[in-house]
């Protein structure tokens, strides 16, 4: 389980003094995750999520946590950040910053149908539209900068084939067309990080990796994830379901239709850098949770042997 720091309740009590939020009366940590602790919070006024971060700094929350509450006051489904008496939304607890955020209801699906696609497809839309008006910018933290970077970390690492496969996919996932239109993005909507209740989308989570970045990339990286069979590749009924939602709400242009095969390698790519980072540089402490990255590895060799056109 995803806890690298134990938070007793006498210690959050004291913490939540700063808080408007009643008394503490439960704190569960959460298994899931394995980028921060985190811990369920039920107090006399509600229900909230509580994180501690593990690797981001102060410095580095007010973007992601000023996002949250943008698209949150916007109507997004999203985690609204709670200020403290100072009107901060982190403050230091266990010498972590720290953050107390809504506790959204719902579960994720991890077999999401087409159904869940679609809307999946809707709210991204909605998503990109909305984070527009943010006023919080920041590069994306896992952009090229970030794969060429680990790339070199963990070259000395892999096979021959390993090392042909990411030469290939490095020299697609560079020189993209600047004037893709771009904003805000989450970058890692995984499964997990959809709440849905039945087939309504209940709440977006985990918007630590969230940059400003090409729109189209974001889908790519949703497709990924959602869309994928057992055998790697990418099932046309999901991938139409989501990408026709999408672009319902904001018609992609011809150069993102172009990209898209690039787009999805690139996507693939950034995932199986990270978990193979995990894997040969771990962080010190308990990463009990670590992901596969062969499963990137089979879905970055699929896209490279059989590029996938966009497919509407
Ligand atoms: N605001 C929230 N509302 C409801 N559940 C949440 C919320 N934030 C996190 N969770 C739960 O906590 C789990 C771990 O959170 P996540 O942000 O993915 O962790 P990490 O940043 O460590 O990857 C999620 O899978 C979800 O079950
Ligand atoms: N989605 C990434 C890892 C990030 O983990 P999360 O729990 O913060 O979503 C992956 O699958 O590699």
């Amino acid at each position: 389980m995803a806890v690298f720091t134990t938070v007793s309740p006498e210690e959050l009590s004291l913490w939540l003094e700063h808080y408007p939020v009643g008394t503490l009366q439960d704190l569960v940590p959460i298994a899931a995750g394995i980028e921060n602790t985190n811990y369920f919070v039920h107090t006399t006024t509600g229900h909230y999520v509580l994180t501690l971060f593990e690797k981001l700094q102060a410095q580095e929350l007010p973007y992601y946590l000023g996002l949250m509450n943008h698209l949150a006051v916007q109507g997004l489904p999203c985690p609204a950040p709670l200020p403290n008496r100072k009107g901060q939304f982190h403050a230091l607890l266990k010498d972590k910053p720290t953050s107390l955020v809504t506790r959204l209801s719902g579960q994720s699906r991890t077999q999401p149908t087409v159904h869940h696609c679609a809307a999946l497809g809707h709210m991204i839309a909605r998503m990109h539209q909305a984070a527009l008006t943010f006023e919080g910018t920041q590069v994306n933290p896992r952009g090229q900068h970030w794969r060429i970077q680990t790339a070199q970390e963990i070259r000395p690492f892999l096979t021959a084939s390993q090392q042909s496969l990411l030469n290939h996919a490095l020299a697609q996932a560079s020189s993209f067309d600047p004037s893709l239109p771009q904003g805000p993005i989450h970058a890692d909507l995984f499964r997990d990080n959809v709440l849905f209740e039945e087939e309504r989308i209940s709440g977006l989570i985990d918007f630590y990796f969230a940059g400003t970045d090409n729109w189209v990339y974001d889908l790519a990286i949703v497709a990924n994830d959602w869309c994928v069979t057992p055998q790697a590749c990418l099932d046309p009924t999901r991938l139409s379901a989501l990408l026709v939602a999408y672009h319902e709400k904001r018609p992609l242009t011809a150069a993102e239709i172009k990209h898209w095969p690039r787009m999805l390698v690139t996507a693939a790519l950034r995932f199986w850098l990270s978990r193979l980072n995990d894997r040969f540089q771990p962080r010190t402490g308990s990463l009990l949770n670590p992901h596969d990255p062969t499963w990137f590895e089979h879905i970055l060799s699929h896209h490279l042997e059989q590029p996938c056109p966009w497919p509407l």
